[in-house]
């Protein structure tokens, strides 16, 4: 069974001038021990998949579609079953440990409090547990002691890590979790998620500004634009060619996997991703698209097939894999 599932996922924000359609139908699902990156610019609606996930929206926020994860339908349970769900079933880091942390409690009562509230332990052997979970992170024993505002950025980011990983859930949404780290720690907490995940059958989301870090770290690599997936293919892959140009441009920004110091060539995208209320019409990426047709400002663009594991919404994904392909052939990989 997928460890987590989304169908058709729509989510509108209801702004006060208006409506705001920040998701705009996306579907995937991730089996137990898969990695899958998230990436696009700011706005195209990561935060809010991930927000969706454990129903972490404003009230007021339209959800459609179906959450699946580990086969329960996140959107219709309970709110007793949800919070059952969460930290146990699935765990988020959001960037900003600041504020989810609580100014008053020690860090290790912290990290414990989800294991006691979930599991039939005491508060001392939770607290044991918690100084374990704060090693693997890199965090000393006598942190546990510490308040928040002792702490650095980095510091409480790693408590937020420890604290997802606390209950042994089945899936992790680390949204920009690392970014605030120095490039030290956040290569140690990369490597101890990637550890956790295939050793423990865990799923994880990955959203990160910063391909570069996911296909380091994901097996599947997804770029969102405008509110849905423009690709999903296996992320290395897609990094060294992608099929649709707004995924080629944004890998073309980032330094070559496994070589940071090397920058490849980026064609500098013209524009911004467009006001989600006011979309373009046909494929959304048409008026910055460098390789654009006429029929695109037009066409519905659905994600299409260009081989069995990799799919990409574009009217010239069968061009752009013959270039692949032709191209993989002359290096000798295909
Ligand atoms: N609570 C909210 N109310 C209204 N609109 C929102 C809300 N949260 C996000 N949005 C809008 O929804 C769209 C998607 O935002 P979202 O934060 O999901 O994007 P993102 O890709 O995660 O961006 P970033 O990388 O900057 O976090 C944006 O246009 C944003 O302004």
């Amino acid at each position: 069974m997928p460890a987590l599932e989304i169908d058709d996922l729509r989510v509108t924000y209801r702004g006060s001038r208006g409506d705001i359609p920040a998701v705009r139908g996306i579907s995937f699902s991730l089996e137990p021990g898969d990695t899958l990156g998230l990436a696009g610019e700011s706005g195209c609606g990561k935060s809010t998949v991930a927000a969706a996930v454990l129903r972490l929206l404003p009230a007021d926020t339209e959800v459609t579609g179906r959450i699946l994860v580990d086969g329960e339908d996140i959107l219709t349970m309970s709110f007793g079953k949800l919070r059952a769900v969460r930290w146990a079933g699935a765990s988020i880091v959001f960037q900003g440990a600041m504020h989810s942390l609580n100014p008053v409690h020690r860090i290790g009562r912290q990290i414990a409090e989800p294991i006691v509230l979930h599991e039939n332990v005491t508060a001392e052997a939770a607290e044991k547990r918690a100084v374990e979970l704060m090693s693997q992170v890199g965090l000393p024993a006598w942190r546990a002691r510490s308040y928040p505002h002792e702490l650095s950025g980095g510091q409480r980011q790693r408590v937020m890590i420890a604290m997802a990983l606390a209950c042994a859930p089945q899936l992790i949404i680390a949204d920009e979790a690392t970014t605030a780290l120095d490039v030290m720690i956040q290569a140690q907490v990369l490597k101890l998620l990637k550890g956790l995940v295939s050793e423990r059958g865990i799923a994880l989301v990955m959203i990160s500004h910063d391909l570069s870090v996911l296909a380091d770290t994901c097996e599947q690599l997804a770029v969102m634009y405008a509110g849905k997936l423009v690709e999903q293919g296996p992320s290395k892959e897609v990094f060294a060619a992608a099929k649709h140009p707004y995924a080629a441009a944004l890998s073309a920004a980032f330094p070559t996997v496994g070589d940071p110091a090397e920058r490849r060539n980026p064609h500098g995208l013209a524009g911004d991703p467009p006001d989600p209320s006011a979309l373009p019409t046909g494929c959304p990426f048409h008026p910055r698209c460098p390789v654009v047709m006429d029929e695109c400002s037009s066409a519905t663009v659905e994600l299409r097939h260009a081989r069995p594991d990799w799919r990409a919404a574009c009217l010239r994904v069968e061009d752009r894999a013959a270039t692949t392909t032709t191209t993989a052939m002359a290096l000798g990989e295909a």
